[in-house]
């Protein structure tokens, strides 16, 4: 058996590394093991450790300092630098086997949207290290209430698939912090999106100049068929549970084995 990664994906701020934290946490609580690798190098201290830090190959506040970078072009610059020094990575992999790695990647997303820095990382983790990987996408619900952003952070998710070629499972983070009934109606919509409703909505909130433009990502989104997003807040341990199941599932589904039966759809608790 391969071992399983989870790359934990999404823009600044969405809650990924408190998502890695909750999976750790899940873990302990049903007994699995479970490790942190961190790919930030920019990375605050964290609740548990990082097994593997690439803070440890080079950080972010160095490559400033001595290479005179600002913070964009530093954190490429420690990427193509883990990218040529890729056996050090291996080496800190080397013993987990059969145990969960969560890799919590940087929240700049032009790391696997715009060059190939993870997605190169990826082909290597599955090609060389065996590993049976699924990405997660965060996105934070309350940012997403408005059907315009939900387009805006669906692209964005999509985009993370069509490069990474996981098998992908989208996340609306922070589901606690939507706490009044007429936006937890909205965003119930946006949990098993229809999109003839998005586009409705999308339409009366947007210039008509921008109608077509709506259609048109509306019957992308049909047409990948991807855009179910689950519910997550971090503290309540079973959201992560749920969301724990589909990473099992895709991942076996990744190896070649038999999916479970799809979930029934996806609900947020009522007030
Ligand atoms: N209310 C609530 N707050 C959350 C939840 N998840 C994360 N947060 C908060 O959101 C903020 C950002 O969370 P992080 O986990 O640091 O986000 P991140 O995506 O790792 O951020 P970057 O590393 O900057 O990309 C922190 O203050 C967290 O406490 C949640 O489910 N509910």
């Amino acid at each position: 058996m391969s071992r399983v990664g989870v790359m934990v994906l999404g823009p600044a701020g969405a809650g990924k590394s408190t998502f890695c934290n909750s999976i750790i946490t899940h873990m302990q609580n049903v007994g699995r093991r479970g490790h942190i690798v961190n790919l930030d190098p920019a990375a605050e201290p964290n609740k548990y450790e990082f097994t593997v830090d690439i803070r440890d190959l080079i950080s972010l506040e160095d490559v400033m300092e001595e290479m005179d970078l600002g913070p964009n072009g530093a954190l490429i610059y420690c990427f193509e630098y883990l990218l040529q020094n890729l056996d050090w990575l291996d080496e800190e992999l080397g013993d987990y086997n059969d145990e969960y790695l969560i890799f919590d990647c940087p929240g700049q997303i032009e790391l696997y949207t715009h060059i190939p820095v993870l997605p190169n990382i990826v082909r290597h983790l599955q090609g060389q290290l065996n590993f049976s990987l699924c990405a997660t996408y965060l996105l934070e619900a309350p940012f997403v209430i408005d059907s315009s952003k939900f387009f805006s952070g669906t692209l964005s998710a999509m985009s993370a698939m069509i490069l990474l070629e996981l098998p992908h499972i989208n996340i609306l983070s922070k589901i606690d912090m939507v706490k009044d009934e007429y936006s937890r109606k909205r965003l119930k919509r946006f949990l098993n999106p229809d999109s003839s409703l998005l586009l409705q909505a999308a339409d009366s909130d947007t210039n008509p100049r921008f109608h077509k433009l709506n259609q048109a990502i509306a019957e992308l989104v049909d047409d990948f068929g991807m855009v179910q997003f689950l519910p997550l807040e971090a503290k309540n341990d079973d959201s992560v549970g749920t969301i724990i199941s589909y990473i099992d599932d895709v991942t076996q589904w990744a190896e070649g084995q038999e999916p479970k039966e799809p979930n029934d759809e996806v609900e947020i608790e009522e007030m």
